[in-house]
């Protein structure tokens, strides 16, 4: 049998585009006590004279995304972000008047809205610096009856909160791989998710008004959160447990709540070598890192209860 060999066919470049996908870039301003917050997803795609990239692996026209990056937190500090449409005008004006070679650039933004942390109207001077981000929480109930008792473990999730200011982490172990910098001002955010347990278990006790149990536990977490002078995620974790099972009533009494915390770290941004000194008295800039994260997990109980939440909360 004979292979005929084919004749390598002509290949050329079809459209392309590259860029930095994502650059979480958090803005907080402060007014005196009073902080506001911009929290945006940047996306940029730039195109133009790229043929060599491509072809020849010349880099002569090729702007990296690292640089992208870098653009996107210099001009939050820098300008500051007035909306998302005015930000995105600037990045892409900046890319294309900028470089000759980029012809195009597509700047795609989505913003995440944040509302004052008001503990449900009763959170007093802390509401300057803490926030929930706008967006329904998921409220969560688990109910089970054996025949004769009945056991309820409300909860909620996606429940995301930060706060600006009043918050330090400093005094940890320090071995060979440390290398975290002590902080007496950073900003905490979390999304928080708990289940806590009533120890009602059915008659002849009164049942809970439930609905209006969970605006308790709901307010009294926000509340716990933005109030607290935060040493560590874990401390203001007790503290909000603490806060639910002293404000559960003798009708909705709870007796265990059980978090599971994910440290949202934000990374303020070294924008020196662009000239620019970041975490000054107005605003700072940080990158909004998702991945990897601290998780901070744990029960707190009504002195003289016995555990009943599974560690596990996924199985919930
Ligand atoms: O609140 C915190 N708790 C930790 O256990 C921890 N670990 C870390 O690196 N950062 C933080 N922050």
């Amino acid at each position: 049998m004979t292979v005929h060999s084919r004749p390598a066919p002509a290949v050329v470049l079809g459209q392309n585009q590259y860029g930095k996908a994502e650059c979480h870039v958090v803005r907080i301003t402060r007014n005196g006590a009073t902080h506001h917050i911009k929290d945006l997803d940047v996306s940029i795609a730039l195109s133009g004279d790229l043929e060599e990239v491509h072809l020849s692996g010349s880099n002569a026209n090729c702007l990296p995304t690292d640089t992208m990056k870098n653009t996107v937190y210099a001009f939050a500090k820098q300008h500051g972000i007035e909306s998302a449409e005015q930000f995105g005008m600037l990045l892409a004006r900046h890319f294309v008047t900028g470089q000759g070679p980029i012809k195009r650039a597509r700047v795609r933004i989505a913003e995440h809205a944040w509302e004052r942390n008001d503990g449900g109207g009763r959170a007093g001077a802390a509401v300057g610096h803490s926030f929930v981000r706008k967006g329904q929480e998921t409220r969560l109930a688990q109910v089970t009856f054996d025949g004769e008792r009945s056991q309820v473990v409300s909860g909620l999730k996606d429940l995301v909160v930060l706060n600006s200011t009043n918050s330090e982490f400093w005094g940890y172990i320090k071995d060979e791989y440390t290398t975290l910098e002590e902080t007496w001002d950073r900003v905490l955010a979390t999304e928080v998710s708990a289940r806590w347990r009533f120890s009602w278990t059915g008659e002849p006790r009164p049942e809970p008004a439930w609905d209006r149990s969970y605006q308790q536990v709901r307010a009294d977490m926000l509340r716990a959160f933005a109030e607290t002078y935060s040493l560590s995620l874990q401390q203001t974790l007790y503290e909000m447990g603490a806060r639910v099972i002293a404000g559960s009533d003798e009708v909705a009494e709870i007796d265990e709540v059980r978090f599971s915390l994910p440290n949202k770290h934000h990374f303020l941004v070294d924008l020196k070598p662009f000239g620019l000194e970041n975490d000054t008295a107005d605003s700072a800039v940080y990158h909004a890192s998702d991945r990897p994260y601290g998780l901070i997990e744990a029960t707190v109980l009504r002195e003289g209860a016995e555990a009943g939440i599974p560690l596990d909360l996924t199985n919930l």
